[in-house]
């Protein structure tokens, strides 16, 4: 008899969207997908993986309980239904994995509250905490509180953002396809399943699903995810929602359990079940990085020319001297979008003066390429005032000067594919690699910085 070793530790986000956790019509809970689910993670917990679950269906469970059959339109009704089946959806939760003996945590999260540094890292550190206890925790966006113009928008975007935090090693996202073929298999039959992206600039799939009548979610922004997660070094899934036990015999499948005396992999006879798996980067964006990038909201847009793309590239701060315009109002220390434009623009794109045309703005943003972003030593109106001048030159323009960069370059953030440090990347965002990302232990992931 041989011993088989427990597979290494992973950490892996799950997350499930509104139509696998309600009826479209009923919006009665579908107890059957939410129990396998409850099982599948219960298991991954013994193996010592390490669970987040990502949670759609407040405002479906809401529904249900007000007895309200269509989703309203005025956002405050949406919001109270909310508030009204969040608590029942953890206490469904709750109820089903007490089954098990396994605690869980509710965690709730606005754009607005990772937009603060220091908010953030308390979220990432409670999630450390609630994981090293062996908690499972279960998170949604906080849809009271979260207006139109600060959500995540949809629960996809938000996993990888807890994905992101937890550094996890899989993040998957259950829908309700198999996985990505190359063309829409309900048209079309000899459509083909797509295994593994590791170019997701490159993907020629049908991505066209839209998401249910209750969620808001759908095929596109699983790809949206897929790029961010991906980015930040988790590797991605998409398999079918009705199956949760794909995801551990994938798991099993990526990451065989070994023979503890011979080291030999106990490799599976049976093919793993479809899905489609995103290819981590190497080299993750993580971090103060990751939060520049990705979890503050830009408040307009620095265009800069190649050099100081170049520049940002080779780890320089941003000078006055490369920036072509800006479009946009914003604040010092308040994020912008870094593009970068081949021509000086036609005119000033500040909203604060000279003259800012709508077409000039739009043929810049067409010709553009957003490189990263920034967080601004100068506002908006400061810097169209000393856009393309040397730094000897702001004290005479402004009166002042805070600061020779426009930011420095601990406040920029650039996407794969415009910084050097990640070696090997083609053009677009998407990065080339291997599998597996270094284990980090929890300690990693409380950090202060
Ligand atoms: N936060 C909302 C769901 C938002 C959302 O992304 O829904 P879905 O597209 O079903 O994943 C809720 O709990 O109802």
């Amino acid at each position: 008899m041989c011993h088989v070793a427990s597979l290494g530790r992973k950490r892996l986000t799950v997350v499930i969207g509104t139509s696998s956790i309600v009826d479209e019509i009923t919006h009665e809970p579908i107890l059957s997908i939410l129990s396998l689910i409850v099982e599948t993670a219960v298991r991954l917990r013994r193996d010592g993986h390490r669970v987040v679950i990502v949670s759609s269906g407040a405002i479906g469970v809401g529904l249900q309980r007000m007895n309200i059959p269509k989703r309203p339109k005025h956002l405050a009704q949406v919001q109270a239904l909310a508030a009204i089946g969040q608590s029942r959806l953890m206490s469904i939760w709750d109820s089903l994995f007490a089954h098990m003996n396994q605690p869980v945590a509710q965690i709730l999260i606005t754009r607005n509250d990772i937009a603060d540094r220091s908010q953030y890292l308390n979220a990432q550190n409670t999630l450390a905490e609630v994981l090293s206890l062996g908690v499972i925790p279960i998170v949604n966006e906080n849809d009271t509180l979260a207006v139109s113009e600060i959500k995540f928008g949809d629960n996809d975007t938000l996993s990888a953002i807890a994905s992101a935090m937890v550094h996890a090693d899989y993040l998957f996202l259950m829908t309700d396809v198999d996985c990505l073929y190359d063309r829409n298999p309900r048209k079309f039959p000899d459509a083909k399943p797509i295994p593994v992206v590791d170019d997701i600039d490159a993907l020629h799939a049908d991505v066209s699903s839209a998401g249910s009548a209750l969620g808001t979610g759908g095929m596109a922004t699983k790809i949206v995810a897929a790029r961010l997660a991906t980015a930040a070094g988790t590797s991605t899934i998409i398999t079918k929602s009705s199956k949760p036990g794909n995801i551990a015999a994938v798991i099993r499948h990526l990451h065989p359990p070994v023979d503890a005396d011979t080291g030999a992999a106990h490799e599976s006879s049976s093919p793993p079940p479809l899905h489609t798996r995103f290819v981590a980067s190497t080299t993750p964006i993580r971090n103060r990085a990751f939060w520049i990038l990705h979890g503050l909201a830009p408040h307009g847009t620095i265009y800069v020319d190649r050099g100081a793309s170049q520049a940002l590239a080779n780890k320089a701060g941003l000078l006055p001297v490369g920036v072509v315009g800006v479009e946009g109002t914003f604040a010092q220390q308040e994020a912008v979008r870094l593009v970068v434009v081949d021509k000086q623009p036609l005119g000033s794109l500040s909203p604060t003066g000279d003259s800012t045309s709508a077409s000039a703005v739009l043929q810049l943003v067409q010709r553009g390429e957003e490189i990263g972003r920034a967080v601004v030593n100068y506002s908006s109106a400061e810097i169209s005032r000393i856009k393309g001048l040397r730094s000897s030159e702001v004290r005479s323009v402004l009166g002042y000067a805070d600061s020779e960069y426009v930011a420095f370059r601990e406040n920029v953030s650039l996407h794969a594919a415009a910084d050097k440090s990640h070696p090997g990347t083609p053009s677009g965002f998407g990065t080339p690699n291997k599998e597996g990302t270094p284990e980090n232990s929890l300690a990693d992931l409380r950090i202060g910085q």
